[in-house]
């Protein structure tokens, strides 16, 4: 990509034509003579209106008349609204991380390539986890190292500024000496990071993955970014991120990144930031830089503002916004008509403080900049839904004036056969699209008459009748995937082929049934040649089972991981993107009679790389449908958006999960017995559990102490939200003094701010608590309430935790009832008096139970990947979190690590 700007100037810190200071509020107009929004208390004390209040129902009214007040002033006045003072915004710019972000990506974005490297550049499994451990460990010295000295740094200046001879007032030139101290450190750090090697060896699509992984956008923000696109504004993403892939992949279809001069278009998000460089499709290690620093944004930003001065037609009393987060934002900050300091962080508010800027709240922001005075002044808010407000005035963010806006659904077409019996085909792949968020369309292929005891027959439906189910939906509902089961005969592969190119489908997934589960052929013989033929060449993915591998490729034997490999790079010649050789029938084939240690290894192969994806067999009779399951779970992922890997991953769990919890369901008399598909929802008896407890609840789980909050002067619930900021997707308040009544109180406080964030709050030992307060659930310890009597209380709706340190009490606890297992401590720990089981005894209790184990004592982000290669689902902390200055960002680094450690696993 081109480097945009030249940040030369910048750099030296001497003044730069284009500096800030050249630029004061180059779109600032006349003012229209109104000053600020009314605050609501200024409009309920006004003596005008001379009545005196004393009843709360008065004082209601009198709210409600505020309001409305408030409300028709900010339509009549507002720059954006439409109204005879409108005014249109020229340029809106936006910060990435923490602005658009609800954190920061940088974590997320190393982790996936450091990742990704270990499968491309590591050889041998050992050595890829060789890999991955030795690039995690300089990550984590290069954060650790990096914080500090950012930290370092900060409070130097602050210093320094704040020691500065004279009474304190603003002085352009102390922030750009700030801003090139900052720079030097970015550069500095930027550079070090490089040099490490760990960005090197990921392909594009892993980038693009760390950024849904994790990291969300905040609520309105594309909402607001869309609005400004529609009306014509320059809207631009300006960030120091080192992937503009990322960003974009997180912003959708909507945003590009600008090849050329920024100024080229007007109807995307244009995203100027770096880009990781890439050579064969692979990154080289190092970053193609564009905006390095707060100097560079500083000066990006200054071009754009020169750049909408020169577009032709345009509105010369339009105004530019800016909004960001950080120090790194300063420049652009100030150069804009409206700077607006999004979710202000304790170091920025400092920084601004040190600087003599004035920050006021978003509501208070006139609608004309001149209105600020000659003194610079920014605004702040922590909602997107205000600076909706802001720019659109409060009429367009009525929702009940706001049309719904319609709802984009993955689409899925199914063709396949029916199975009367409920458990594969068109029925099983239906169930499996709604279970995986897409939603399943059919032309059905065949009438199948079969049941637990085999297949009794088929009627196939004529082949005009499936072209009609075909037009019918993609010529209305259209799919974003479509997926083939059963097609019985040659004439309908080749009509599923020509309607896939015709309505140009973009994600093909064909399962080549040939064969049942129960060894009865489904389709005519000439079925595999011209799926071979005319399918595979269209597919994204084909999933072939052994048997049906053999039958694509003539008829050869398959009989080891080799031979699979040898099959899918053979099948793989016949044009699909990927071919995925389920390796299920080579372990129970060989291995029948042994019920431990069995690995089941499927083979997925790009035309490039082949991957050995691995996982414990599962010994179950309840198999019936699992391929069926598996492709449509596929084309469910892929139909979101996923990438193939993803989708094969992610469809993998799923059908895990599902083989595991269907173990002993029983319909019909026979052996092809079927699958609960919707295991995550329905519990079906007590063989078939219902994990209450999803496992990604459990991945970072905070476990509160008020003693370290006190220190910290943190409320609870400031703690919990914290936490929460940091990644924790469950939090159990553990306080052994505190009062009853105090503690009530305390969790339904706790529980108001993490119910909203899809945050579970379980309560440490007081199932009374738990009741009274309607907790998610509860954990108890080995001295405490059993575990089955906390089960009888709670119900099978709540959440049940046990601790354990040995194999027996693990053992005994999921006997009891309980949705997890807590084992510790398993590294020493001042938090609380314990014996420290180790890694091993964590390793012995995950393999001992079949529900997820959360390691507890002594976690943090240097041991985190340990534990959960140890087999446990997650880790559950107390003093990483809560006794530390930035709870976030230690969340936010063990998350990334567990994540990590998941993956591999
Ligand atoms: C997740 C988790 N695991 C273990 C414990 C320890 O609980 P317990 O044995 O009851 O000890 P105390 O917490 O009561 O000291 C836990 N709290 N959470
Ligand atoms: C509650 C508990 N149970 C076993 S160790 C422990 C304390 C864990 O605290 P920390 O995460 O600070 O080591």
């Amino acid at each position: 990509m081109k480097r945009l700007v030249s940040s030369a100037l910048r750099g030296t810190g001497a003044p730069c034509p284009l500096s800030v200071a050249s630029l004061p509020r180059l779109f600032s107009g006349p003012s229209v003579g109104v000053c600020f929004w009314p605050r609501r208390s200024a409009v309920v004390n006004d003596p005008a209106h001379g009545r005196h209040w004393r009843t709360a129902g008065q004082l209601w009214k009198q709210c409600r008349c505020a309001v409305e007040l408030e409300v028709r002033h900010f339509s009549d006045h507002q720059p954006a609204s439409g109204t005879a003072h409108a005014r249109n915004i020229g340029v809106l710019v936006v910060d990435f991380d923490n602005t658009l972000t609800t954190g920061d990506t940088t974590v997320n974005l190393i982790a996936a390539v450091i990742a990704a490297a270990g499968q491309r550049l590591g050889g041998t499994p050992e050595e890829e986890d060789r890999l991955v451990q030795e690039r995690m460990q300089v990550l984590r010295g290069a954060a650790e190292a990096y914080q500090a000295a950012l930290d370092a740094l900060i409070e130097d200046l602050i210093s320094q500024f704040s020691t500065a001879k004279g009474k304190p007032e603003f002085d352009m030139g102390t922030v750009r000496n700030m801003c090139v101290k900052l720079s030097e450190h970015d550069r500095y750090w930027c550079q070090r990071t490089i040099d490490t090697g760990i960005l090197k060896g990921a392909r594009r699509e892993d980038v693009e993955e760390a950024a849904v992984r994790g990291v969300t956008l905040w609520e309105g923000c594309l909402d607001v970014l869309g609005r400004a696109r529609q009306k014509g504004w320059g809207v631009r993403v300006l960030s120091q991120n080192w992937s503009a892939h990322l960003i974009k992949s997180m912003l959708g279809d909507d945003a590009a990144i600008p090849e050329g001069k920024a100024d080229a278009a007007r109807d995307a998000i244009l995203i100027t930031s770096n880009e990781l460089a890439y050579e064969s499709e692979i990154t080289t290690g190092d970053v193609t830089r564009v905006v390095e620093c707060a100097d560079d944004k500083g000066q990006v930003f200054d071009n754009m503002l020169l750049e909408e001065m020169s577009r032709e037609g345009r509105d010369p009393h339009s105004l530019s916004v800016y909004i960001g987060d950080g120090p790194g934002d300063i420049l652009p900050l100030l150069a804009a008509d409206f700077g607006i300091v999004f979710n202000k962080n304790k170091t920025m508010g400092d920084i601004l403080r040190t600087l003599c800027i004035e920050i006021k709240p978003l509501t208070e922001a006139p609608m004309d900049p001149k209105l600020q005075g000659d003194m610079p002044v920014l605004y702040e808010t922590a909602s997107w839904h205000d600076i909706s407000v802001f720019l659109y005035g409060p009429g367009m963010n009525m929702p009940a004036q706001e049309p719904d806006p319609p709802i984009s659904v993955p689409r899925v077409l199914i063709v396949a056969g029916s199975d009367s019996g409920g458990g594969a085909g068109i029925q099983a792949d239906i169930k499996t699209c709604l279970m995986n968020g897409a939603f399943g369309c059919v032309a059905v292929t065949s009438l199948t008459f079969q049941n637990t005891q085999g297949i009794e027959g088929a009627h196939n439906v004529p082949t005009d009748a499936i072209e009609a189910q075909i037009d019918a939906v993609l010529s209305d509902i259209g799919a974003n995937a479509v997926k083939t089961g059963m097609l019985p005969t040659a004439e309908v592969v080749e009509l599923v082929a020509r309607k896939v190119a015709e309505y140009k489908i973009e994600s093909l997934v064909v399962d080549p049934v040939l064969v049942s589960t129960s060894g009865q052929s489904l389709a005519e013989n000439d079925v595999g040649g011209a799926i071979r033929e005319a399918l595979m060449p269209l597919a994204t993915v084909v999933t072939p089972n052994v048997p049906e591998a053999e039958a694509l490729l003539g008829g050869r034997t398959i009989r080891s991981v080799d031979d699979m490999e040898v099959a899918a790079r053979e099948l793989h010649e016949f044009g699909p993107k990927y071919v995925l050789v389920k390796g299920g029938h080579l372990v129970s084939n060989a291995q029948k009679s042994s019920h431990s240690g069995l690995e089941v290894v499927d083979v997925l192969y790009d035309g490039n790389t082949i991957l050995h994806l691995r996982q414990p067999a599962i010994m179950t009779g309840n198999t019936h449908g699992t391929g069926c399951t598996l492709a449509s779970a596929i084309a469910s992922e892929l139909a979101k958006g996923a990438s193939p890997c993803t989708a094969v991953e992610n469809a993998k769990e799923y059908i895990t999960d599902v083989l595991k919890s269907s173990k002993g369901i029983r319909t019909g008399r026979g052996a092809q017995q079927p699958l609960n598909h919707g295991s995550a929802i329905v519990d079906w008896g007590a063989q078939v559990r219902k994990p209450s407890v999803q496992l990604r609840d459990l991945r970072l789980y905070a476990v509160t102490d008020s003693r370290m909050n006190r220190k910290r002067n943190r409320s609870m619930t400031e703690a919990a939200s914290l936490a929460i900021s940091g990644g924790a997707s469950i939090i159990q308040l553990r306080e052994k003094a505190m009062p009853t009544q105090e503690f009530v109180t305390m969790a339904r406080d706790v529980l108001a701010a993490a119910r909203p964030r899809g945050v579970k709050v379980v309560i440490n030992d007081r199932v009374d608590v738990a009741l009274a307060v309607d907790a998610d659930g509860v954990h108890v310890g080995q001295e405490d309430m059993p575990a089955a009597d906390a089960r009888r209380l709670l119900g099978k709706g709540k959440v049940l935790g046990v601790s354990a340190k040995t194999v027996e009490q693990a053992v005994k606890a999921e006997e009891d009832g309980a949705d997890y297992v807590g084992a510790g401590a398993v590294f020493p720990t001042s938090t609380k008096e314990s014996s420290v089981i180790g890694l091993e005894g964590l390793r012995d209790i995950c393999s001992a139970v079949s529900i997820p184990v959360v390691a507890i004592g002594g976690v943090a982000a240097d041991n985190a990947l340990s534990t959960v290669l140890a087999g446990c689902k997650g880790v559950a902390v107390v003093s990483s979190l809560f006794d530390v200055g930035d709870p976030q960002a230690s969340g936010r680094a063990i998350l990334a690590l567990v994540n990590l450690g998941l993956e591999k696993g």
